[in-house]
């Protein structure tokens, strides 16, 4: 699904109304009966106790009251604080008029701010997405406040302060939300390592947004998830054979990790590569021949590291990078495989950090070429970013200066492309914050890019897949006991459900 920026946002609400033919105060009506639907599906009245709802003077204070009302009606109990404005939008004097007197209301006062109980409810209905400027005033006195009171606070759309795609100053006050129920699309916000404290848990209700205006709305970011993929992974054929499905070349492994070498073969194995050829140094020929039968062995002429590129005739793809070191003769090897390989290259660890040491190296990159850098590989092929959006703008500019693509690894791993799109992925569990699950995302890649797949859609399914594969494997093992070689347990089923959730 797309990621819209805040301005999109607004556009999308004007086209539901004019589309639909409702009022904006319905659509307002819908958002709170849904985040309403939300909040009383996970606490009853007797559970949240007092709910304290803080509004402000525009569209998400009016969701604030809409939501004070409603729950007010099921039986909870609501105590509303407003802040105080010179200007109040339409829809939220609509919603006041229509809030019941039995519920108390109460104008914030930057001097007498309430007393918060350390288990008490907070709604955060003081800015959505109509934030211009970061906060001053009674609502930063209000926000520190919360803040330093640890409430369970839940945001309306947005942690008030926060702005939804761009970055604020570092010492703006934002709202630190447990959970921030969004509407209908996640905010590229919610993406970002740096929001985590204030956005905490996101869940995104659908409020019927118009489906044709967000199909056709201009955007460059992506939420990538199973609906999205759909009928980009190809059914394998009846008469398939193992010729029809490639066959990689991995050239992996040091003397000491030759572990990342048998990760990555057996995520290719694992994600439909007809043949596997796997090029380690000599010291890894028996363990390889061992752990990983179905791959074949190609040993280096060097016991320790990689030192000649074989020939690459055989082959429909090369992923090269999991544990090969630095070694001067490895680095050899990847400028002569960067200069002569006429298909598919995957790159990774050590061989990013190789390129990124070295620009003529860089310069070598054909395009096409898939990176798999986690932030620090990143830097090193660029330079450090100021902050996680700075870090997109970064991403952008190299993938359109090498004509290549390159999944910045993460929580929510973010491919960007050429042309400028930037899709973030959906799975994965932070259980896979451990050694060799990159080396498995390796594997992963390069058997898509060996059966021909366009680096796009390769990319995309091998981000899902692995993520999702670490999501299934997770609920056997839980997070803190999953290891990488788990991951690739289960990309065969992660595989299947994309395949599966296409009809004809
Ligand atoms: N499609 C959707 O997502 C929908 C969104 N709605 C709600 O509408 C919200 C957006 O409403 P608005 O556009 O009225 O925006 P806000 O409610 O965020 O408030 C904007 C108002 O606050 C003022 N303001 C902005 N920054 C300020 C600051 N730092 N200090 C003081 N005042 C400031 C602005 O001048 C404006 O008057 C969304 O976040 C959401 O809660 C729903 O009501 C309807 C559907
Ligand atoms: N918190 C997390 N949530 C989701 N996925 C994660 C998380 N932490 C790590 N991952 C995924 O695990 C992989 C780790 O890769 P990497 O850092 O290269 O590990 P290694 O070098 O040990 O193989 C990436 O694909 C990343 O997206
Ligand atoms: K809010």
């Amino acid at each position: 699904m797309k990621i819209l920026t805040a301005a999109q946002t607004r556009q999308a609400d004007a086209a539901t109304i004019r589309e639909q033919t409702i009022t904006s105060e319905a659509l307002m009506e819908r958002a709170a009966t849904a985040f309403t639907g939300w909040l009383m599906a996970r606490q009853t009245p007797a559970e949240a106790g007092e709910i304290l709802v803080f509004c402000g003077p525009g569209n998400n204070g009016g969701d604030g009251l809409a939501v004070a009302r409603l729950l007010h009606q099921a039986a909870y109990h609501v105590q509303v604080y407003l802040l105080p404005a010179d200007r109040y939008s339409p829809d939220f004097q609509a919603n006041q008029r229509s809030l019941p007197a039995t519920v108390p209301r109460t104008t914030l006062d930057a001097a007498a701010l309430p007393t918060i109980a350390v288990d008490a409810l907070v709604i955060d209905a003081l800015f959505g997405t109509g934030l211009s400027r970061p906060l001053a005033g009674v609502a930063a006195a209000v926000v520190a406040h919360l803040n330093q009171a640890r409430a369970r606070v839940v945001a309306i759309d947005i942690p008030s302060g926060l702005f939804a795609d761009a970055p604020q100053p570092a010492d703006a006050p934002v709202m630190r939300a447990r959970h921030t129920v969004g509407f209908e699309l996640p905010k590229l916000a919610f993406l970002l390592p740096q929001n985590a404290a204030f956005v905490g848990q996101w869940p995104v209700v659908p409020i019927g947004l118009s489906s044709q205006f967000l199909a056709q709305a201009a955007s460059k970011l992506y939420f990538v998830d199973a609906a999205f993929l759909a009928g980009r992974l190809p059914r394998r054929a009846t008469f398939g054979h193992k010729g029809t499905y490639g066959h990689a070349l991995l050239l992996a492994g040091s003397r000491g990790k030759i572990g990342a070498a048998l990760l990555a073969a057996q995520a290719c194995l694992r994600s439909g590569v007809g043949l596997l050829t796997v090029r380690t140094p000599a010291c890894g020929y028996d363990v390889l021949q061992t752990a990983a039968p179905e791959a074949m062995a190609l040993t280096d002429p060097s016991s320790d590291y990689l030192s000649e590129l074989p020939d690459l005739k055989p082959y429909s793809a090369v992923g090269i990078g999991p544990g090969i070191g630095q070694a001067e003769s490895t680095k050899q090897v990847l400028t002569q495989l960067l200069r002569e390989a006429q298909v598919p290259l995957v790159l990774d660890a050590d061989a990013l950090n190789l390129l990124g040491a070295d620009p003529g190296l860089l310069a070598l990159l054909p395009a096409d070429s898939v990176l798999t850098p986690h932030p620090r590989e990143f830097e090193r092929l660029t330079s450090p970013a100021r902050d996680d959006y700075h870090r997109l703008e970064l991403l952008r500019a190299f993938c359109h200066a090498h004509g290549c693509y390159v999944v910045l690894k993460g929580a929510y791993s973010c491919l960007g492309t050429p042309t400028g799109e930037l899709y973030f992925n959906s799975t994965g569990n932070p259980g896979m914050a451990t050694g060799g699950s990159g080396d498995v995302l390796t594997g992963v890649l390069t058997a898509l890019r060996a059966q021909q797949l366009p680096p796009l859609d390769a990319a995309l399914l091998a981000m899902y897949a692995h993520g999702r594969a670490g999501d299934l494997a997770a609920r056997n093992t839980g997070q803190a006991g999953l290891v990488a070689g788990d991951i690739t347990q289960f990309l065969g089923p992660a595989f299947e459900e994309l395949t599966t959730s296409k009809t004809f």
